[in-house]
């Protein structure tokens, strides 16, 4: 059977590579390593890249595997679902990765501005029915601008049209530079992308995903840190297979 949540909590306390500041707890404690995670945690100078949204922590610790050059957090505000990536780490003897637990918009209070090089967004929730809930809006980007460097990549790894459409426009109205962009990873793989991790680490999330016949889309784009960021305003369809219809007051078939 597996471990229980309270226990998978107990031990992820005693965790050398697992950081946990819940918003209660940040509120009251400064967080000493913002700007200092290299020297302290890491102790080398190597790039930082961000999972956000880790859940099981797939890519951090597939990426910081294959890349033992780079450091790798994942950050969650799942305890429960970060325990089985920060246990894998921790067995493997791996000191290029590390986890956060905290909510993701309070992400800034601990970089420092220039602190991370690229980030990844595997499997977000859509959130369909609240823009500035989306991990690619502009109120996100806004805060991963104060610790990206200029420039910066951010992957968006996704089975979700919506999700998908929704950070493709605001790519284009922002004027974004797009690295890469395929709708169907898998299927239509562009040649570059050919044997890349991007193929061989699937999450928790993607397995679920692919087994219901969704394709896996991929978007990667440069974040500048000048200019004024705004939404697009377009209608896109919903995803179906989402829960947005359950909702009471709501029959919509797309939103902004
Ligand atoms: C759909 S799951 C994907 C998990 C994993 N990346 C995967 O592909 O299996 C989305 C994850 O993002 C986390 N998450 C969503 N919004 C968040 C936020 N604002 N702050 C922290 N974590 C968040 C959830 O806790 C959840 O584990």
């Amino acid at each position: 059977m597996g471990k229980g949540k309270l226990a998978k909590f107990a031990e992820m306390k005693a965790m050398s590579n697992v950081f946990e500041y819940p918003f209660s707890v940040i509120d009251n404690v400064p967080f000493d390593m913002k700007g200092h995670w290299r020297e302290q945690y890491f102790h080398n100078d190597n790039p930082i890249v961000l999972e956000l949204g880790c859940g099981k922590g797939e890519y951090t610790v597939g990426l910081g595997k294959l890349f033992p050059d780079v450091n790798f957090i994942g950050v969650d505000i799942k305890g429960a679902r970060m325990w089985t990536g920060a246990k894998l780490a921790l067995e493997d003897g791996m000191t290029n990765v590390a986890f956060l637990r905290t909510s993701i918009e309070i992400i800034d209070r601990f970089f420092a501005e220039d602190e991370v090089q690229e980030i990844w967004l595997t499997f977000s929730d859509p959130q369909m029915k609240n823009p500035r809930k989306r991990l690619t809006s502009t109120y996100f980007m806004e805060r991963y601008r104060r610790f990206l460097v200029d420039g910066g990549l951010v992957h968006l790894k996704t089975d979700s049209n919506f999700l998908f459409t929704y950070t493709r426009l605001m790519v284009e109205k922002n004027q974004l530079p797009v690295d890469m962009c395929t709708e169907d990873l898998y299927h239509a793989t562009p040649a570059a992308l050919v044997g890349t991790p991007l193929l061989t680490i699937q999450t928790y999330y993607e397995k679920m995903w692919m087994e219901r016949g969704l394709n896996i889309r991929y978007l990667r784009f440069h974040l500048p840190k000048q200019g004024t960021l705004v939404e697009p305003e377009v209608e896109i369809p919903l995803d179906e297979y989402r829960s947005y219809h359950r909702s009471k007051r709501s029959s919509k078939e797309t939103a902004r």
